[in-house]
């Protein structure tokens, strides 16, 4: 069928038809059409919207990325189709039923996945039904490298080429905000991109971009790492590994991380980049992505295994995830705390800890320290300054303001203190809870938004002693907030009151929103 297109302003790979030429032409919404350019003969396929009064029989409504991908002006002729269903819908259903992914059906789906072949609801029909039959090694493999090679690479002149990535899982987690300038201080290139939050409240691109824009191309990810050694971008702005960002947009609302979309997630981003020794994070703990030991152990084989295949040279570190890392979650409160450490104050102990332990992983690692210096040499470049010095470099190197102080970082305008109910030690913290809580206040989109331990784990607490504050940009997320953590109960103080259910005539009363 001739229609006539009419561009309008949408950011969506897709086109509205009237409802009597998606009939005439056997389509429905959220189905697809191929739309032929009549003047130079491409072909795309886009989804459908429909309507019965937005546009009239005959012209074809073409949104934004359509515009672009098939080169069409106002007013033009283009010949619309019902078109094919991918194929690639049947290597999803075959994963959806259990069954193993050859390399070239991962390659297929991966190509469609980056080309926006396939709608949100698909998508998520891939990750989920990857989530639920977990895929083995080959797959695995077949996925990492498919996920490179649909992207943009980086290529060093030189080795070694350094990389550290963490699977997240435990709240506040701002490491890579000490170890990148550490590493980068003791002369190695770092070119580290992180992902958005996934499954917590602040991903490391977040918290950056509290600092400096994180958005770059591959080139510039390049040539920044050159002339300072070391960046923090969004590896979903570089076009290096560009699926992975799609998979994140699924999983970040059901706060999964499918363990080999993972493991390919983090290792497409370390190959791509050219790095050839990494340095893996599993924090291991209760409410993390790997509950026990012995979990964090298999982990650690297939992130060594996958390495190996790849050619990277990988360790792993298990880390404590009982508890959160430092006392903040959510973007601005980190970023505060973590640059305080830079600026030179000693604590949170947690914090510079596990910073200095994997730093030190990849000091030993390249030879910049000798086996079982790696501590002590990380530990020497943040004390003296040169990782703050570096850092500085980053910021300004991304377009950031290299004079920023941890002092004007500044949490969102509205707080709330929750506090001990009664006498006791805290005797749990649960990470998810808090996450939620922070999600629930903003975080990571709002970036003031998030949350402040006063007393973690193990802490002897006085009745009405501050135990968390809750800060959000918006009054009504702060509301929101103290509902969820209402509901949760993140933090139980031995012999607390955990709950009281009055009777009809009586109000209750609880250490929230008091
Ligand atoms: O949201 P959750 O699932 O905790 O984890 C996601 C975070 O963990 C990784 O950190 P890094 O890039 O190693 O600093 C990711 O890139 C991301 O920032
Ligand atoms: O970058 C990351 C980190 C954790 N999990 C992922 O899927 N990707």
């Amino acid at each position: 069928m001739k229609l006539t297109t009419r561009l309008i302003d949408i950011e969506h790979r897709g086109v509205l038809l009237h409802s009597a030429d998606a009939r005439e032409i056997s389509v429905r919404g959220g189905d697809r059409v191929e739309v032929k350019n009549r003047v130079t003969g491409e072909s795309i396929s886009a989804f459908v919207d429909t309507t019965a009064s937005l546009i009239d029989p005959g012209v074809i409504g073409v949104y934004r990325p359509t515009q672009v991908q098939i080169d069409v002006l106002e007013a033009a002729e283009v010949e619309v189709r019902a078109a094919d269903r991918p194929t690639t819908l049947d290597y999803i259903k075959k994963k959806m039923d259990g069954g193993r992914l050859t390399k070239d059906e991962t390659y297929a789906i991966i190509k469609d996945v980056v080309a926006d072949v396939l709608s949100p609801s698909e998508l998520t029909a891939y990750i989920i039904s990857t989530y639920i039959n977990p895929l083995d090694m080959d797959e695995v493999e077949y996925l990492t490298r498919a996920m490179v090679d649909t992207g943009e690479r980086l290529h060093f002149p030189s080795y070694p080429i350094v990389d550290k990535h963490s699977i997240g899982g435990v709240p506040g987690n701002k490491i890579t905000l000490l170890i990148v300038p550490i590493v980068a201080a003791a002369g190695l290139k770092i070119p580290k991109t992180s992902s958005r939050a996934i499954t917590g409240a602040g991903g490391t691109a977040d918290l950056m971009e509290v600092l400096a824009p994180v958005e770059f191309s591959a080139a510039e990810v390049q040539q920044m790492t050159e002339r300072v050694g070391a960046v923090i971008v969004w590896g979903g702005a570089t076009n290096i590994a560009p699926a992975d960002d799609r998979f994140i947009t699924i999983e970040y609302p059901f706060k999964i991380d499918a363990r080999g979309q993972m493991l390919a997630s983090v290792m497409a981003k370390k190959f791509a980049v050219g790095a050839n020794v990494v340095a893996i994070d599993i924090p291991v703990g209760e409410h993390t992505k790997v509950p026990t030991i012995e979990e964090g152990r298999k982990l650690a084989r297939e992130f060594i295994e996958l390495g190996e295949r790849l050619g990277m040279r990988v360790e792993c570190a298990l880390t404590y995830g009982e508890s959160l890392v430092g006392h903040t979650i959510g973007p601005r409160l980190e970023v505060r705390e973590a640059l305080s450490v830079l600026e030179g104050a000693n604590e949170p102990n947690s914090l510079i800890q596990k910073s200095l332990s994997i730093a030190g992983i990849i000091l030993e690692m390249s030879g910049k320290a000798a086996p079982g210096e790696g501590y002590r040499v990380a530990g020497e470049i943040l004390e003296s300054g040169r990782a703050y010095e570096k850092m500085r470099q980053i910021i300004e190197v991304q377009g950031g303001d290299p004079d920023v102080k941890a002092a004007d970082i500044l949490p969102g305008q509205f707080s709330y203190v929750v506090k001990a109910p009664g006498n006791g030690y805290v005797i749990e913290l649960n990470n998810r809870a808090l996450i939620s809580i922070a999600r629930a206040a903003g975080a990571p989109q709002d970036a003031g938004a998030g949350i402040f331990i006063h007393a973690k784990k193990g802490t002897q607490v006085e009745a009405g002693e501050p135990i968390f504050t809750v800060y959000a940009d918006r009054q009504w997320r702060l509301q929101k907030a103290l509902e969820e953590g209402r509901r949760l109960m993140p933090i139980v103080v031995e012999g607390m009151l955990l709950d009281r259910l009055p009777g009809r005539h009586w109000g209750g009363g609880g250490s929230y929103g008091e």
